[in-house]
């Protein structure tokens, strides 16, 4: 049985470099993992317990929820189907007593759901779900598609009678979809997608053909500038969604516009044609001022780019603060791009980040594997239950390649 052991599931966040708001609308967008930034989701058996206990201290949030309850909640979704409601409000309803924020309501919401529909009541035992992740949460890197991706991951992992292995990725896909739509509402479906499959996609909502994965001559190099300005992707998507009922004529166009970008941003990708990709950037962020999702933080960024004339500056993911995403002129002077950073850090109070994008997608490690040694078992043990712990300790012990290398699975 899976759920006696010990083990952890990770998953990457995401940058759209083309396409966000409009590839919630069926057009083609263009997305890569930031695979150095992940999610991590510790999953031990407690036995004293007779509850499971969610631990999730990046948002402060800490619940345990009666097994006998849970199993009081008939959970009826199948894959395919649209959110179930009634599965949906018995949930909040448990939730109410809690009186949740918003920000960790939808976490529980999802975690809950993803849980109940896909762990059999016979399945479910006493467990402890810790969840760590080193991407900014509500920044537009996709910190709610890691986590949907990362529950998935460890709830299908509970109820097989297999040793830890992968659960099939596009299983994981679906129901983190499912996840991402307790977060958000009207996904698209390409966060979740490269927090799975990893590397660079072209994505098309509910297309018949699967995503394209794109491969560009050389790597794609950005710094992504976090303004630290709250906002959640469910307001800023809602917000589009009436704007455009309000006036199709005119955000129809815009809407389309910005798909016919992202696939030609997608070849200029391929062809390493920076000079058309620096342009589709600037023009990519127009449409999404145009849209009514930028920023006046966000504007600091774009204007000192211009100001300073390194490259092109985008908001990346929902807007409306969070994160925007840099990409530098070749011959960008490497003592301009620090002062550019250094501006944004010392005057702004904003985190600049120097991102290679692409790169692996959800992974999993048993802890109980012979080849994790006791010391670093109890290390990572420790750096999960620390609400201390760093960036830099996640990263150290458990980033997949990285310094301390445990025996992740792809
Ligand atoms: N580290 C985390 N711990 C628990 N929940 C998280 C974490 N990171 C993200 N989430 C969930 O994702 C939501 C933020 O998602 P969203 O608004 O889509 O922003 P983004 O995906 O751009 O970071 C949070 O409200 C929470 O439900
Ligand atoms: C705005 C949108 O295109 C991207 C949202 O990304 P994020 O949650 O802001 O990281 C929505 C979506 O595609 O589901
Ligand atoms: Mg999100």
């Amino acid at each position: 049985m899976t759920s006696s052991r010990t083990f952890a599931t990770s998953a990457p966040g995401k940058v759209i470099i083309f396409g966000e708001h409009s590839a919630v609308y069926g057009k083609p967008a263009v997305a890569a993992s930031a695979s150095s930034m992940r999610s991590y989701l510790l999953v031990q058996p407690d036995v004293k317990d007779t509850d499971i206990s969610l631990l999730f201290p990046d948002i402060k949030l800490e619940l345990q929820c009666a097994l006998e309850q849970l199993s009081a909640i008939t959970a009826s979704h199948t894959l395919g189907e649209k959110l179930n409601p009634a599965l949906t409000s018995a949930i909040a309803s448990l939730l109410e007593e809690h009186k949740l924020p918003a920000l960790q309501h939808s976490a529980a919401l999802c975690f809950l759901y993803l849980y109940l529909s896909i762990v059999p009541a016979s399945e479910r035992t006493p467990t402890r779900f810790t969840l760590r992740s080193t991407l900014p949460v509500g920044a537009g890197l996709g910190s709610s598609a890691s986590v949907s991706v990362a529950v998935a991951q460890a709830c299908l992992t509970l109820c097989s009678h297999d040793s830890i292995t992968p659960p099939p990725r596009d299983t994981v896909n679906k129901w983190a979809f499912v996840g991402e739509t307790c977060i958000h509402g009207d996904p698209s479906g390409i966060d979740n997608a490269i927090a799975t499959h990893g590397g660079a996609l072209l994505f098309a909502k509910d297309s018949p053909t699967p995503p394209r994965r794109l491969v560009p001559p050389s790597p794609i190099v950005t710094v992504l500038t976090y303004t630290r300005i709250p906002r959640s992707t469910k307001t800023l998507v809602a917000g589009v969604r009436s704007r455009y009922e309000a006036e199709p004529e005119i955000f129809g166009p815009l809407l389309e516009s910005m798909g016919a970008l992202a696939e030609r941003g997608c070849r200029a990708l391929e062809e390493g044609d920076l000079a058309t990709t620096l342009q589709l950037v600037q023009v990519c962020h127009g449409q999404l001022v145009a849209l009514g999702v930028s920023h006046p933080g966000l504007e600091v960024v774009r204007v000192l780019t211009d100001e300073l004339g390194i490259g092109q500056t985008k908001l990346t993911g929902a807007g409306g603060g969070g994160c925007s995403l840099t990409l530098l002129n070749n011959d960008a002077p490497e003592e301009v791009v620090t002062q550019f950073k250094s501006e944004l850090q010392e005057r702004y109070g904003y985190e600049t980040f120097e991102t290679t994008l692409g790169g692996s997608g959800c992974s999993i490690v048993d802890l109980d594997d012979a080849r994790v040694d006791k010391n670093t078992r109890q290390t990572v043990l420790d750096v999960f239950a620390s609400t201390e712990s760093s960036r830099e300790q996640l990263d150290n012990w458990l980033l997949p390649e990285g310094p301390t290398s445990l025996p992740w699975q792809f």
